[in-house]
């Protein structure tokens, strides 16, 4: 997970964290919507379709009650119940008709079932004994079902939608007590009807809500035009039938989910009443439209407010995270110097925020404090080098020069005498090697002892150097034996002639530090002329070889080394 992390900028991760925030916001904004608003819409919805069903039931309960009492009110009528003449009946039957008009045909029909005296006449000779109203009506006063008009559908005005009747019948007794005859009212439908329409109005028809009026078998009285005269089975239905009184959500036939308000009319046990099922249907997405909206405005809402929080952020993030880049690109740039070796560039001051300007600040002191340390260390470098070279120098001049006498030693000798050939091939003037070992020495270092023998070497050396050129070189090789290297001489002569003075010089007393002596020297003499090849080991024998003829012919002489051979074959000349 940190590895994960660790790819992403920090802007974009801020920017990520703000998206999150925000789909989880708006889904809990939802979840509380879907919660709360939904659950509420469709609680109130099941509460007006349950209210809807309630007034429906009610209202029809009314209308079959009011019926009920004017069969009974009729049938107490003495216009009724002792009438000889069917005109009288029939005015009072008409008269009653006309407060109500929904009551479709009101009529009397003797014991024997036919009909004497009715509304408007018709059927009246009519047999109705047959008539389910009739029948029961003579047990007392009864409520007849939803039912087709069988005898007057051909009697009654033509109408778009056939005849339906509810009957309502009382036994009209005599004044002796006696059945007289059955009274029939047969209620139109129609007002039924009427009261659904009356109830729903154009907002809750517009919401698709319909009111069923069902009967016990299940056949629905008044609905939807498809369901009409249908038999239909549902949870509401039959929780309606038991008697309860509600609201659920179903799923009705044809499929769709409907939230259902029911109830019941009539009284079970009471034949003067009519029990049907009033069931009020909503379908459910057009009940919840409102908190569906509400829902979708939401989102919609959400969705906007989120996407202008996600720009807020990510410029807010890319703001922030800016002093860090910058510190960032500064801390490379110091890495980058770091390993090429330059100069640490300085990090900027950086003023995002807070903590930007504190680690800014850290990082500067950081660097500055590395850039002092890298400057002192590179003097110190700088220091040390130049004492190395110094000391190295130093060692250099000592590794040349003889620590005893100070003059230049053996391997300065060697170093310089190629140096003297080549100058003298150059020019027109030969040089010499002056090989001179001391007579005597030994003698004075077993006498004196070797202090007093270190002492004569050192003066012996400062007498031959004081002796010769500046330009000249004296050299200590090893022990007694010293060489002096002559340039730039006149003519060959010189050489010897020099010999011969040094030699004189030599046998001049040293004052040593316990008494005084006298030595000699042997001093063989090579030249090396402009047109010599330059051998250096045979130009140091030559005068070597010279050195021993001196010593052994007697010491403290001076010896001319010989020719070299092929010198002598191209000049002629034999030393
Ligand atoms: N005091 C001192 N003695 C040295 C030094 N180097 C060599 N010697 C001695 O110098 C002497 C050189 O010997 P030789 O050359 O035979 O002495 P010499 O008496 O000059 O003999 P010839 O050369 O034959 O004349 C030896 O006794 C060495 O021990 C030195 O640096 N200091």
């Amino acid at each position: 997970m940190q590895g994960l992390l660790c790819k992403f900028r920090l802007s974009t991760l801020m920017t990520l964290a703000v998206c999150i925030t925000v789909a989880l916001t708006v889904a809990l904004q939802l979840a509380v919507v879907n919660h709360f608003a939904v659950r509420q819409a469709n609680a109130e919805a099941e509460l007006r379709l349950q209210q809807l069903s309630w007034q429906m039931r009610d209202a029809l309960n009314r209308v079959v009650d009011q019926a009920v009492g004017d069969a009974r009110l009729l049938a107490a009528l003495p216009s009724v119940r002792q009438a000889r003449n069917p005109a009288v009946a029939r005015v009072t039957l008409e008269s009653l008709q006309q407060t109500f008009p929904d009551y479709a045909w009101i009529g009397m029909a003797d014991n024997s079932g036919k009909v004497v005296a009715s509304t408007m006449g018709l059927l009246e000779g009519n047999d109705v004994s047959m008539r389910p109203w009739f029948q029961v009506g003579r047990d007392g006063v009864r409520a007849t079902d939803y039912h087709p008009a069988l005898l007057l559908e051909k009697l009654m005005p033509q109408r778009p939608d056939p005849w339906r009747f509810v009957d309502v019948s009382t036994p009209v007794f005599s004044q002796e007590g006696e059945l007289f005859a059955v009274l029939g009212l047969h209620l139109s439908w129609e007002w039924a009807r009427r009261q659904a329409q009356m109830l729903l109005t154009p907002a809750l028809r517009e919401y698709g809500a319909e009111i069923l009026v069902v009967r016990a078998d299940g056949t629905v009285m008044l609905g939807p035009q498809e369901l009409v005269e249908q038999k239909i089975d549902t949870a509401s239905l039959r929780r309606a039938n038991m008697g309860d009184t509600g609201a659920l959500r179903e799923a009705w036939p044809g499929g769709r989910t409907y939230l259902t308000g029911f109830s019941q009319t009539g009284h079970a046990g009471n034949p003067a009443t009519l029990q049907w099922s009033v069931l009020v249907r909503q379908d459910e997405e057009k009940a919840l439209q409102g908190a569906s909206e509400l829902k979708r405005r939401m989102l919609a809402w959400s969705t906007l407010l989120g996407l202008l929080l996600v720009l807020a952020a990510a410029l807010l993030a890319r703001r922030l995270a800016q002093p860090m880049a910058q510190l960032g690109q500064a801390i490379e740039r110091v890495t980058e110097a770091t390993a090429s070796g330059k100069d640490l560039p300085p990090i900027p001051q950086i003023s995002g925020f807070h903590e930007a300007n504190m680690l800014s600040g850290t990082m500067r002191d950081l660097v500055s404090s590395e850039a002092q340390y890298r400057r002192a260390l590179q003097q110190m470098n700088e220091h040390l080098e130049t004492a190395v070279a110094e000391r190295t120098a130093e060692l250099n001049a000592l590794l040349l020069r003889d620590v005893l006498t100070g003059l230049p030693n053996r391997r300065a000798l060697m170093e310089a005498l190629p140096e003297t050939m080549a100058r003298a091939s150059r020019s027109t003037m030969p040089a010499a090697l002056l090989f001179i070992d001391m007579d005597g020495f030994k003698a004075v270092n077993d006498t004196h002892g070797h202090e007093e023998g270190d002492e004569l070497l050192r003066q012996f050396g400062a007498r031959l150097a004081a002796a010769v050129r500046k330009t000249d070189l004296v050299a200590r090789l090893a022990g007694d034996e010293f060489v002096v290297v002559l340039e730039m001489l006149a003519s060959p002569g010189d050489a010897e002639d020099t010999a011969r003075k040094l030699l004189a010089c030599i046998r001049e007393p040293y004052t040593l530090r316990t008494t005084d002596v006298t030595v000699g020297a042997s001093i063989g003499v090579a030249l090396f002329a402009p047109a010599d090849k330059p051998d250096l080991d045979a130009w140091l024998a030559r005068a070597d070889h010279a050195m021993y003829a001196a010593k052994r012919d007697g010491k403290n002489a001076v010896r001319l080394a010989a020719v070299p051979v092929w010198h002598a074959a191209v000049t002629g000349t034999v030393s």
